[in-house]
């Protein structure tokens, strides 16, 4: 079986990069650097991946395993700098096993290409913008081979360069503040804003779509995101990548799908809504959530 769903290997590998958090200093109250309340921890009632490994194996005979996968905060560690959140050698050849046994998708927030750029592997389909630039599958390819991508928020490039710049002039004296292009949403980070200056920062991102109905506001961890007010998020590009990949009318297909943060809700509630599949929140504290077992 491949090494992603042996205790072992991945399912360690989440442990890794959840010691490697604990590691953090305590930062401006991000839940990510706090040490877990091991009693509140124990007695959230959701199943370990751990300990629902068998349960895991049980359901996949005989099936096709379809993997999904996050990559801040599941492949690699939460860390204060957004461009230096490396994926460990490790993690990078577990998945790249997983990758050869199983359809791979990795569904982030960030650009596609920066995702790529972190992951170097290439027998891994990649979506960025949370799902609003899908690399299109091989098989999916055209004659030639050209990558393509569904990028369903196309029209919105120019007004999102031109919110990109506004943000930039408003947030630039904000000390600690800083904007990542991922494309088709822009990243307001605070992680290294002091707490005082945070909802001043948070009400000049607000500023600048609120004459934007095209446009609307996410919150994830310690960042603010602008992303295009369109009904599309993880959970249709999870659909879409079944569906290219040619599984989604299929009953014999076992989707895992393995994330932390708020955007991967979409994703799970479809997998939960599907009966045939895991979904699995990566997190070290207790958190509502629609996934089924956890990462311990
Ligand atoms: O969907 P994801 O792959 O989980 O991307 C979500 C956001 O992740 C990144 O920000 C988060 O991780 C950073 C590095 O550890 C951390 O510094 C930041 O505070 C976190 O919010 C990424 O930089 C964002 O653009 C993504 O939207």
């Amino acid at each position: 079986m491949a090494k992603f769903l042996s205790r072992d290997i991945n399912l360690m590998e989440f442990q890794i990069s959840h010691s490697n958090k604990q590691k953090l200093k305590p930062f401006y109250d991000d839940p990510d650097s706090m040490l877990p309340d091991v009693e509140a921890y124990a007695s959230w009632l959701h199943p370990s991946a751990l300990n629902s490994f068998d349960c895991i194996m049980k359901e996949a005979k005989g099936k096709k395993v379809v993997v999904f996968l996050d990559y801040d905060g599941t492949l690699s560690p939460i860390v204060e700098d957004p461009d230096k959140a490396f994926m460990s050698t490790e993690m990078r050849a577990a998945l790249r096993e997983v990758a050869k046994q199983f359809p791979t998708s990795i569904i982030s927030g960030r650009s596609r290409d920066k995702v790529k750029e972190f992951v170097q592997l290439n027998n891994v389909c990649y979506a960025g913008s949370h799902g609003l630039d899908i690399m299109q599958p091989p098989k999916s390819r055209d004659k030639k081979g050209n990558e393509g991508a569904f990028q369903p928020a196309k029209l919105f490039l120019p007004a999102i360069q031109e919110i990109s710049m506004e943000l930039e002039h408003k947030i630039r004296e904000t000390q600690g503040s800083k904007i990542e292009d991922n494309m088709f949403c822009i990243s307001v980070h605070y992680r290294q804003v002091p707490p005082q200056d945070q909802g001043n920062l948070k009400e000049k991102v607000k500023s600048v779509v609120e004459n934007r109905p095209e446009f609307r506001l996410t919150e994830g961890k310690m960042v603010i995101e602008v992303r295009p007010s369109i009904e599309w998020n993880k959970g249709d590009a999870l659909n879409y990548l079944l569906h290219t990949l040619g599984f989604s009318n299929a009953d014999d297909v076992l989707s895992l799908y393995i994330g932390d943060d708020q955007t991967e809700e979409d994703a799970f509630k479809v997998i939960a809504g599907k009966r045939e599949g895991f979904p699995i929140v990566v997190s070290s504290i207790p958190k509502e959530t629609k996934a089924w077992v956890n990462d311990r």
